[in-house]
């Protein structure tokens, strides 16, 4: 029988007098107790254990075990801790009093008793232990949560010197409850002699004045274990007097070891344990410190691994964190123990050498440092053979802190690489011009994100088959105060350094989106939108979330957004990439793939990422009409894309063979100053309601046929002129004869002739007023070596030129006069041409 089902209180006498426990039984039971009965000290021992008896009533003096025996028994099983148990004693037997409670007795009855007064007496002793109880089981949860948050709390009293400390107190301080009083002496014997003064102190202070006091500080547990405790103690006074003073003890062991790693963490490089820049910075400052002191030098290596993205891209990333573990380990030896080997990210490190007054220790240091590299490296099954380029700074003459001494470092860093890599460069002034204007120019471009200093262009996009404007491409463009439009080139790369390129790129995107959306909502209803994103900005923002937000907020149709990503954006992890393009791809945006063959990869390479436009770069469309590698490459980037249902964008289109040749090779799209340079929007809303568009498929092969006549006597600059001539894609005829030039004019579609025939009477004259007279409609243009006025009024008057241009020629003017002079003559001739009659004639470009 459990405690918990009885529904009566059980008492259990212990009597070997009959006649008490007959009494105590005609007592308690009319009371609705149950009373059970033992005759002996053995006996109540087995009854309590097999009754489980609420209480228990014991007689001191039985024969064979007596009450204490009996009561110490009891206590020591595993049930009788708690058990109230009732001495029945003799009156005044002070003696049987004082031992029954150090035997364990909870109370004690004196004989004769009042028997009617018995019920009352049990009745409050099983409340008061009920109560005991109580306050046992949360003291035992009070020890259960101490120990879990290694915290113990302690109390003392000044006055009567009484003190207590919870369990967690002993247990933190490894001592024992039996041979450690509850005392301040007790824990000066595990505080260490040095951090003894300060608890002294505190403590005094809070004794005497009730100071308050928090303090960290460590012990020696008697086993030797070190650990670092925090105690916290506050005084409690009654009108003035201080009655108790009170605290925690905090075991924060762990705690501090987490934080001396997180401050270690935060300090060096994770790869190679190496100092990072936090620390190296303040290295460098105690350094400079130092030498200040001592009147010496200090230098800063500024080191960059040569060509380490070929082995990070060839051999793959885990053999490149291999090869910079090696270095670290190479560049420890080839250092002295005072110097500080850094890490400051990628390939880059940095060597500080303290201070220093030969100004050849640091001559050797390089080299000693070069050499450490001469040795190949074996990373995993590859014999690696690494080189590194180093700037060399030196306090005070290159900077008088560690940032200046880091770029400093960092310019002729620059210096040596551009000097062929695998050596080192000294620090000179020149770079620091360099320096301070890209310090400036930092400075300038983060006040312009502040106040708002940037505006967009746009250059059309046009489609080579319809010949209409299908898109603009949105280009950065900075209106620095005092300085006038800066062209991106100029800072993207810095912002891109710097981090601002996130809310310059957030601010182009949307402003791009808004832009778009009024060009349409204004009648451009299918025109898109091409923005650049920069490689940081594609990893660094929340690019998807980003492009959601711009074009909810702007209202734009994400078809008509078109995202334009370099290739090394693709570069560093490409998992990551792939997967952000997919969502990007989700959304219904246009992908494009940027500056394409300027990178690495080739088409196929790409194919899982999923781009939908590849857009030439223009170095490419530079050469497709003067050279053989320039068009083939073009042909079979457009050929491979259009295998990969991507289409083509060519960019850099500046001349009209340019234009014809990536027409008649299926490209799809071109931009370029041929048809309009990037503008500012007022200029863009003029292009655009204009109706502006370029001759399209057919009209442009009709010009593709624009048939030219040189009519020269010296063959060198007939040679020249032809030259000139090529990349505009004419048909081409030349002849130095007037009478065969004529016979040419009557077989081929000839619209504008050039004419060079030296002087004669009137010289060239006379073949052009033929043509006048024949043919009309044929534009002609004179070139003459002399600039008489008779000449000229001749030429106008009796040839009617369209325009009279002397030698020397600007190449550059007679293109255009002659690419105009088609137009003109194409202007003539569309009511006899009725492909040409359509469509207006082809916008010239802008300039
Ligand atoms: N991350 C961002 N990058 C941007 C942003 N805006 C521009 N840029 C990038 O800056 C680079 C230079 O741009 P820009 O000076 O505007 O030059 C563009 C055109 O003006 C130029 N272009 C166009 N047609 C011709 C031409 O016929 N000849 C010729 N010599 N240049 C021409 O090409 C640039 C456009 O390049 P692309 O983006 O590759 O189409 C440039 O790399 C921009 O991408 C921005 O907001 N964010």
């Amino acid at each position: 029988m459990t405690k918990e089902t009885k529904d009566v209180t059980v008492v259990l006498i212990v009597d070997d007098d009959a006649m008490t426990r007959m009494l105590v039984v005609e007592a308690l039971e009319p009371e609705g107790f149950k009373v059970e009965e033992a005759a002996s000290g053995i006996e109540g021992i087995e009854a309590f254990q097999r009754l489980q008896p609420d209480i228990i009533l014991l007689d001191v003096s039985m024969p064979g075990m007596d009450g204490f025996a009996c009561c110490k028994r009891i206590r020591g099983l595993l049930d009788g801790k708690r058990i109230p148990i009732v001495v029945l004693t003799g009156n005044d037997d002070d003696e049987s009093i004082t031992q029954a409670f150090e035997a364990g007795a909870t109370d004690f009855l004196s004989k004769p008793m009042r028997w009617k007064l018995l019920p009352h007496r049990v009745r409050y002793l099983l409340r008061a232990s009920e109560a005991l109880e109580d306050l046992a089981r949360s003291e035992a949860s009070l020890t259960y949560a101490q120990g879990l948050a290694h915290v113990g709390n302690w109390e003392y009293s000044p006055e009567s010197a009484d003190g207590y400390w919870s369990p967690e107190v002993y247990r933190i301080l490894g001592l024992d409850e039996s041979n450690s009083p509850p005392r301040f002496e007790s824990l000066l014997q595990v505080a260490p002699n040095d951090e003894q003064p300060k608890l002294i102190y505190s403590f005094m202070n809070l004794r005497t004045e009730g100071i308050s006091y928090s303090l960290e500080h460590r012990i020696t547990r008697p086993n030797g274990d070190e650990r670092i405790v925090l105690q916290q103690a506050e005084a409690l006074r009654e009108q003035g007097r201080i009655l108790t003073l009170r605290g925690t003890l905090q075991d924060i062991t762990e705690r501090k070891m987490h934080e001396a790693r997180i401050e270690y963490l935060a300090n060096h490089d994770a790869l190679t344990d190496l100092p990072n820049r936090n620390l190296l910075s303040d290295r460098i400052t105690q350094s400079i410190a130092h030498a200040n002191r001592a009147g010496q030098h200090m230098a800063v290596m500024f080191l960059d691994l040569d060509r380490f993205k070929f082995v990070n891209d060839n051999f793959g990333h885990p053999a490149g964190d291999n090869l910079l573990k090696a270095v670290a380990a190479r560049l420890k030896t080839a250092t002295r123990e005072e110097d500080t080997v850094a890490r400051i990210g990628g390939d880059e490190f940095v060597i500080m050498l303290p201070a220093f007054s030969a100004s050849d220790d640091t001559d050797t240091a390089v080299r000693r440092v070069l050499d450490a590299f001469s040795s190949p490296f074996l990373v995993g099954d590859h014999t690696l053979h690494v080189t590194t380029s180093i700037g060399v700074s030196i306090y005070p003459e290159d900077g008088g802190n560690s940032e200046t001494l880091l770029k400093t470092a960092d310019a002729a860093l620059y210096s040596a690489k551009e000097k062929g890599r695998n050596c080192f460069q000294l620090y000179t002034r020149e770079m620091g011009v360099q320096v301070e204007e890209q310090a400036e120019l930092e400075n300038a471009l983060r006040q312009a994100v502040v106040r708002h200093e940037f505006e967009l262009f746009y250059q059309p996009k046009v489609d080579l088959k319809s010949g209409q404007v299908n898109g603009v491409e949105a280009l950065l463009r900075w209106r620095r105060p005092g300085v006038g439009l800066i062209p991106p080139d100029s800072f993207i790369p810095l912002a891109e350094e710097t981090g601002l390129i996130v809310p310059l790129g957030e601010w182009v995107l949307r402003t791009a989106c808004v832009q778009a959306k009024a060009w349409q909502v204004a009648g451009h209803l299918e025109l898109s939108m091409a923005v650049n994103v920069s490689a940081r900005q594609f990893r660094q923002q929340n690019i998807v979330e980003l492009v959601r937000s711009a074009l909810l907020d702007s209202g734009l149709a994400a078809e008509y957004l078109e995202l334009e990503l370099t290739e090394s954006v693709l570069m560093r992890d490409r998992q990551t990439a792939v997967k952000t393009l997919r969502q990007l791809k989700e959304i219904g945006v246009v992908l494009t793939l940027d500056d394409f063959g300027t990178g690495y990869s080739s088409l196929s390479y790409l194919k899982e990422f999923p781009f939908d436009v590849v857009k030439i770069d223009k170095s490419f469309i530079t050469d497709v009409t003067n050279s053989v590698d320039g068009a083939s490459l073009t042909k079979s980037i457009i050929a491979m894309a259009e295998s990969l249902h991507m289409t083509t964008v060519a960019e850099g289109v500046e001349t009209e063979g340019q234009l014809g040749f990536l027409s008649s090779n299926r490209c799809d799209t071109m931009q370029g100053y041929y048809f309009s340079r990037p503008l500012p929007i007022e200029e863009m809303d003029a292009l655009l309601s204009a109706g502006t568009h370029l001759l399209d498929d057919n009209q442009r092969s009709e010009q593709l046929k624009r048939t030219l006549l040189l009519v020269c006597n010296d063959e060198e600059i007939q040679a020249s002129l032809n030259r000139l001539f090529l990349p505009d894609g004419y048909q081409i005829f030349s002849t130095n004869s007037p009478l065969e030039a004529l016979e040419m004019l009557a077989i081929y579609p000839v619209g504008v002739i050039v004419s060079d025939l030296g002087k004669p009477e009137i010289p060239g004259i006379d073949p052009l007023s033929r043509v006048r007279g024949l043919y009309p409609h044929i534009v002609r243009i004179m070139l003459s070596g002399y600039s008489e006025i008779q000449l000229a009024t001749g030429a106008i008057n009796e040839a009617a030129v369209y325009k009279f241009l002397t030698k020397p020629w600007d190449d550059r003017l007679l293109r255009q006069h002659v690419g105009e002079s088609f137009r003109r003559y194409e202007a003539r001739t569309m009511g006899k041409n009725p492909k040409q009659d359509t469509k207006p004639i082809s916008a010239p470009a802008l300039k």
